[in-house]
């Protein structure tokens, strides 16, 4: 009976899996999530090369109200979709962000957390999960950078903040995970082709190219990056080399002699020459940041879970552009004598560092006994690295009791970046 199968599972109670594959076993892929919090566990699905995405593009419809028992045997029989409720039974009620469990990227995502006004609340620094102060229905998991990914596409985590690098390594399609910011402005590097200092005649990806056509043996490539390597050096014509792993510290591999060159992070380039390493022409395989990624699994459910999920990954998403927005300028209150607001606004609008965000704001100085001083309260944002400059060009129009203040957020009217996500998702800005 099990050889019909498609595939095979068995859930125990005791959240464990057993998974067997038989003829097509790479058609479906399921994973098991349970939660120490909450005893509940869900299931969810993802399906490769499918066109599931596609075809079902818009909301996903599930059946929370049916909890699946955890020792129920599930089996997913030929190659016809099965109904998602037969997926998605389980619900957990909490939301879950990860976040990198360690090293500068974790340092800093709990700061610009904090800074959106998200303050994570970590109970003891073994602890691999936190919470949020004033945010009761959300956990915080603490990952390494790849099970981010994986957990994000898998639908057991809902949104993420991993490096593009990553995302772009490790996502089982473009499909798999959602795009919702594309750069925090931190974490910031690149993936590139690092080779000996020594080989003065090779300066470019053409003549490395050119070099391995020319060697009996393959070039011994080092990279903790296969999959996105692989696809670089096909484009740039490589074809002769053999790629090797290692775990870290890969710029050793070359003076070690266990590699020919390497394909590495690359961030301020030390690394690189400190171990006699340079960087060639067109050797750049990708440029990383910080990235805030989400699930379309839990994303896109159309019931409460699903619309909790949007409604927070929305007021996430905004704090974050709000205040990213904001954190480079400040706020510029003055008086300013003039003939009209019109006037005072030309004068403000001659002054290259006082255009403002939106333009100046200018409203009448009205003194207690009522009539028209000629003076005008205006406003203006301007970037913080040229305070001191617009603060010159106020004084040089008359502006007097300049008062700078700092400015926590910018809300746009609206957010296209979460317009772009509801577009992939294909459902209602608001709902
Ligand atoms: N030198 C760097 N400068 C800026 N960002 C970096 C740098 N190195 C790594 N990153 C970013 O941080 C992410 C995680 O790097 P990190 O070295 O902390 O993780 P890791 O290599 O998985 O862990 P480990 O170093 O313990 O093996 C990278 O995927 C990349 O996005
Ligand atoms: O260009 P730089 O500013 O010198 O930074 C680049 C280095 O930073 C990362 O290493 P990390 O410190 O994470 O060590 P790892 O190689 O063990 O991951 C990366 O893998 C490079 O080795
Ligand atoms: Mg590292």
């Amino acid at each position: 009976m099990v050889a019909d199968l498609e595939l095979f599972f068995v859930v125990y109670s005791s959240f464990q899996l057993e998974f067997k594959e038989t003829r097509q076993a790479n058609f479906w892929r399921s994973h098991l999530c349970s939660s120490k919090t909450s005893r509940s566990c869900y299931y969810s699905k993802r399906v490769e090369d499918s066109g599931f995405h596609k075809k079902k593009k818009g909301l996903f419809c599930i059946n929370s109200s049916d909890p699946t028992p955890t020792d129920k045997k599930v089996v997913l029989q030929g190659n016809s979709l099965p109904e998602l409720k037969d997926f998605s039974s389980c619900s957990r009620s909490k939301i879950r962000i990860a976040i990198p469990s360690k090293g500068d990227i974790g340092e800093d995502t709990r700061s610009l957390l904090k800074e959106s006004g998200l303050e994570i609340r970590l109970h003891n620094p073994r602890q691999y999960w936190a919470t949020i102060k004033d945010f009761p229905e959300v956990e915080v998991w603490l990952q390494r950078p790849a099970d981010i990914v994986r957990r994000v596409q898998e639908g057991q985590v809902d949104i993420g903040f991993v490096g593009y690098d990553i995302v772009a390594e490790y996502q089982d399609s473009s499909d798999s995970t959602l795009l919702i910011h594309e750069g925090l402005g931190y974490g910031s590097c690149k993936l590139g082709v690092g080779i000996p200092m020594s080989w003065i005649q090779v300066t470019s990806m053409n003549e490395l190219s050119r070099f391995s056509e020319e060697r009996k043996s393959p070039l011994l490539i080092t990279t903790k990056y296969p999959k996105t390597v692989k696809k670089f050096l096909q484009e740039k014509g490589v074809r002769n080399y053999r790629l090797l792993h290692m775990d870290g510290a890969l710029e050793a591999a070359t003076q070690m002699g266990c590699s020919d060159l390497i394909i590495d992070l690359i961030s301020s380039g030390t690394t690189l020459r400190e171990n006699l390493l340079k960087e060639i022409t067109e050797g750049t395989v990708l440029e990383s940041d910080m990235i805030m990624i989400g699930s379309p699994l839990t994303m896109g459910l159309n019931n409460a879970f699903g619309h909790k999920v949007r409604s927070f990954t929305r007021e996430l998403l905004e704090r974050i552009e709000s205040h990213l927005a904001a954190k480079d300028h400040f706020s510029i209150i003055a008086n300013i004598k003039g003939s009209s607001p019109g006037d005072v606004a030309r004068k403000i609008g001659s002054q290259l560092d006082l255009k403002g965000m939106d333009g100046p704001t200018v409203s009448p100085v009205i003194p207690p006994r009522g009539f028209d001083s000629g003076m005008y309260a205006i406003g203006v944002v301007v970037k913080k690295n040229r305070l001191y400059k617009a603060i010159e060009q106020l004084r040089s129009i008359g502006g007097s009791g300049v008062c700078v203040l700092p400015v926590s957020y910018v809300f746009e009217k609206k957010s296209a970046r979460w317009e772009r996500v509801t577009n992939t998702l294909g459902i209602d800005n608001d709902s």
